[in-house]
C-alpha cells in the first residue's frame, strides 16, 4: 500500500458495540444468567467479525461492555466505554427479562438493534417487546431481532435467521457510521443544469452526517502548473498507462480529430488530473515531503464529484479517465479499494454509489439511465427478438465517466461466472482482464471540445445487479429508488446497432430489471418511466434489502423497489405507522422521526 492509500482511512473505522443486558435482581436471578448472557455477546461478536470486513479488508471489530448491564449505572459505564472505543453501531443481546428504559442505549445517532433470545425459561422476547416499545416511545427507532424457533436455555451459537438479521443490521449500521464525519468533495459546481449537482449541504449533513467541501476546478490548473503532485508517481503512472490503457478508434470526423502530439499531451493531463483528484479527496503524505503541507492533508472525502461539463471540458481534456480509474479497484499502484467519484458532480448519485460501495466493498458503475429498448423497438431496428432475461425489454445504461472498469465483468467466481469483487479478492490477472476489455476512445469532440479519453467497454451478461438513485423532493427531502435485475448479453451485431445510435465511445451495461407485475415493476418501461433522474448507480449483487435497511436508519423513504417482502428489515417502530401498506408506513416513519442527524 503506498502512502497515498494509507492516508485515506484517516480516523479508522467505527466499531460494533455489544451490550449484554440482564435482569438486575441478585441472589439467584442475575447470577444464573451471567454466563449465558455474556456467551450471547461473544457469539454475536464472533459472528460479525467472521462475516464482515471494513473497506480496507480487515475484519470488523466488536467491543463488548465490561459487565452485563442490569441497570442504569452499568448502561452508562457501557456508553462511556463505547464512546472511548469509537463504537458506531450498537447491538443489545439478552436471554432474559431486563428493565427496558434502565438498560437501553440512549444515544440517538447510533443505529441500534436488540436481539432477544427466543426461550421461555427467562423471557428474552418479553424484554425485546418492552424495550422496543420504549425505543418507539422515546423516538429512538431500533431493530428487533427474534429467532423464529424456540431455543433451549443452554443452547450455544446463533440460529440461522438471527444470523442473517444480525449481519444485515451490522452491515448497514457500519455503512451509516462510516460516512458520518466524512466529506463529499464538490470539484466544480453545477454541471449542465443537473439538479443532482446542486450539492445540498443539508442533505449531506442531516441525513448522512457528512460535510460538504468545495473546490473550484481552477485548483486542478494550479496544481498542474505549479507541479503540486508526486512527480515520481506521475512517471510511473504514465508508463503504466501507455502499457495498459489501449487507445480505441477515434470516432470523430477527421477534421475534428486531434493531432498525435495533442493526444499524447492529453494523456499526460488526464493522468495528472487523476492523481490530483485523489490527493484532493484523501490527501497524500508525499506532498508534505515535497513542501506542500496544506495540500498533503486533503478534504477527508469519502465521495466526490467532478463538474467537468462544460466549463472544464470546453477547454481541457474531460474527466472520464480520472473518474473511471478512481472508481475502479486498481491503477498503477496495483489493486486497491475504489474511490467514489461521480461525473457531472451528481452528488445524489455519488451518495448512492457510496451506499452501494460501503454495503459491498465493491466498485460501482455510474451511468445515465439512457434508453428503454422495448422488444418491439429492438426487433424493428435490428431484426433480433429479445429473449431470456431480456425478453421484456432492456435499459441501456451508458455514460462517459465513472463506470468502474470492474464493471466489464471480467472477474470470475470460483465456478466461472462473471462477478465484481472486493479489492482483496481480485487477482492481478483479473485486474488485467478488465483493463484489456476496455478501450480508451478519443472523447467525442462535439461534446468535449477539450478532448480526453472515454472508457469504452461492454458489461458481461448474467451478473446480478442493483441500480439505485436518491432524489431530493421539496417538502419531503431525499427518497431512494431501487431496481434489482441482471446484466444481459446481446449478440455482438445487435449491440453494435443499438450502441451506435448513441455515443459508442462510452461503456455500456444492458440491464434487465426483475419484474414483479406490480407498481413500478409491471414492465421495464414502467421502471424507466418511474426513474427519478438521468442517473443511477449500479452495484454488483442483489443488495436491495441492505439498501432498504440502511435507508431506514438514515430515515430516507424508499419510493420504489422490487425486493421480496420477507427480505425487508427495518426498525420495529415502522409497523406502528401501519402494516397493510409498508411503503406508506416507511414515508410516515421517516418523516416522523426525521433525519438521523439534526
Ligand atoms: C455528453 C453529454 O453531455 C452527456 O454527458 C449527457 O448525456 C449526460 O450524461 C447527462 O447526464
Ligand atoms: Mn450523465
Amino acid at each position: 500500500m503506498n502512502k497515498g492509500q494509507q492516508s485515506r482511512w484517516l480516523g479508522g473505522f467505527p466499531k460494533i458495540g455489544i451490550r449484554p443486558t440482564i435482569d438486575g435482581r441478585r441472589q439467584g436471578v442475575r447470577e444464573s444468567l451471567e454466563e449465558q448472557t455474556m456467551r450471547m455477546a461473544k457469539a454475536t461478536a464472533a459472528l460479525l467479525t467472521e462475516h464482515l470486513r471494513y473497506p480496507d479488508g480487515t475484519p470488523v471489530e466488536c467491543v463488548i461492555a465490561d459487565t452485563t448491564i442490569g441497570g442504569v449505572a452499568e448502561a452508562a459505564a457501557c456508553a462511556d466505554k463505547f464512546t472511548r472505543s469509537g463504537v458506531g453501531v450498537s447491538i443489545t443481546v439478552t436471554p432474559c427479562w431486563c428493565y427496558g428504559t434502565e438498560t437501553m442505549d440512549m444515544d440517538p445517532s447510533i443505529p441500534k438493534a436488540v436481539w432477544g433470545f427466543n426461550g421461555t425459561e427467562r423471557p428474552g422476547a418479553v424484554y425485546l417487546a418492552a424495550v422496543l416499545a420504549g425505543y418507539a416511545q422515546k423516538g429512538l427507532p431500533a431493530f428487533g431481532i427474534y429467532g423464529e424457533e424456540v431455543q433451549d436455555a443452554d443452547a450455544d451459537g446463533v440460529p440461522e435467521d438471527v444470523k442473517d438479521k444480525l449481519i444485515g443490521f451490522a452491515r448497514a449500521g457500519l455503512a451509516a457510521a462510516y460516512m458520518r464525519g466524512k466529506s463529499y468533495l464538490s470539484m466544480g459546481s453545477v454541471s449542465m443544469g443537473i439538479a443532482g449537482s446542486i450539492v445540498s449541504d443539508s442533505f449531506f449533513q442531516e441525513y448522512l452526517g457528512m460535510r460538504t467541501e468545495y473546490i473550484d476546478m481552477t485548483e486542478f490548473v494550479r496544481r498542474m502548473d505549479e507541479g503540486i503532485y508526486d512527480h515520481d508517481e506521475f512517471s510511473k503512472a504514465l508508463s503504466w498507462v501507455k502499457e495498459n490503457c489501449k487507445e480505441g478508434p477515434d470516432n470523430n470526423p477527421e477534421e475534428l480529430q486531434s493531432s498525435r502530439e495533442r493526444k499524447d499531451q492529453n494523456w499526460e493531463t488526464v493522468v495528472k488530473m487523476t492523481m490530483i483528484a485523489r490527493d484532493l479527496m484523501v490527501g497524500n503524505p508525499r506532498l508534505a515531503e515535497l513542501g506542500f503541507g496544506e495540500e498533503a492533508l486533503g478534504h477527508h472525502a469519502v465521495a466526490a464529484g467532478f463538474q467537468g461539463q462544460r466549463q472544464w471540458t470546453d477547454h481541457f481534456p474531460n474527466g472520464d479517465f480520472m473518474e473511471a480509474m478512481l472508481s475502479s479497484s486498481f491503477d498503477w499502484n496495483g489493486i486497491r479499494a475504489p474511490y467514489i467519484v461521480a461525473t457531472e458532480n451528481d452528488s445524489l448519485n455519488a451518495a448512492v454509489m457510496l451506499m452501494g460501495y460501503l454495503l459491498t466493498n465493491t466498485a460501482q458503475i455510474f451511468a445515465d439511465v439512457r434508453t428503454y429498448w422495448s422488444p418491439d423497438s429492438v426487433e424493428r431496428v435490428t431484426g433480433h427478438k429479445l429473449e431470456g432475461a431480456a425478453a421484456n425489454g432492456l435499459l441501456h445504461l451508458i455514460n462517459s465517466g465513472p463506470a468502474a472498469l470492474d464493471g466489464t465483468g471480467q472477474m470470475m467466481s470460483r465456478d466461472g461466472r462473471p462477478v465484481m469483487k472486493p479489492f482483496w479478492e481480485i487477482s492481478e490477472q483479473e485486474a488485467q482482464a478488465c483493463l484489456d476489455a476496455t478501450q480508451w476512445r478519443a472523447a467525442t469532440t462535439e461534446y468535449f471540445r477539450g478532448g480526453g479519453y472515454s472508457s469504452d467497454y461492454l458489461t458481461k451478461g448474467g451478473m446480478p445487479m442493483t441500480m439505485s438513485r436518491i432524489n431530493l423532493v421539496k417538502g419531503i427531502g431525499p427518497v431512494l429508488q431501487i431496481a434489482e435485475g441482471y446484466s444481459v448479453d446481446l449478440p455482438e451485431d445487435v449491440h453494435d446497432v443499438l450502441d451506435k445510435r448513441t455515443d459508442p465511445t462510452w461503456p455500456t451495461t444492458w440491464f434487465a430489471p426483475s419484474l414483479t407485475g406490480e407498481g413500478a415493476f409491471k414492465s421495464v418501461y414502467d421502471v424507466m418511466n418511474n426513474w427519478g433522474a438521468n442517473h443511477g448507480s449500479i452495484s454488483y449483487g442483489h443488495i436491495g434489502a441492505d439498501l432498504i435497511t440502511l435507508a431506514s436508519m438514515l430515515r430516507i423513504p424508499v419510493n420504489m423497489h422490487n425486493v421480496a417482502e420477507e427480505k425487508i428489515f427495518r426498525p420495529r417502530a415502522w409497523s406502528l405507522f401501519g402494516t397493510a401498506d409498508p411503503e406508506g408506513a416507511d414515508y410516515r416513519a421517516c418523516s416522523n422521526f426525521g433525519p438521523l442527524y439534526k
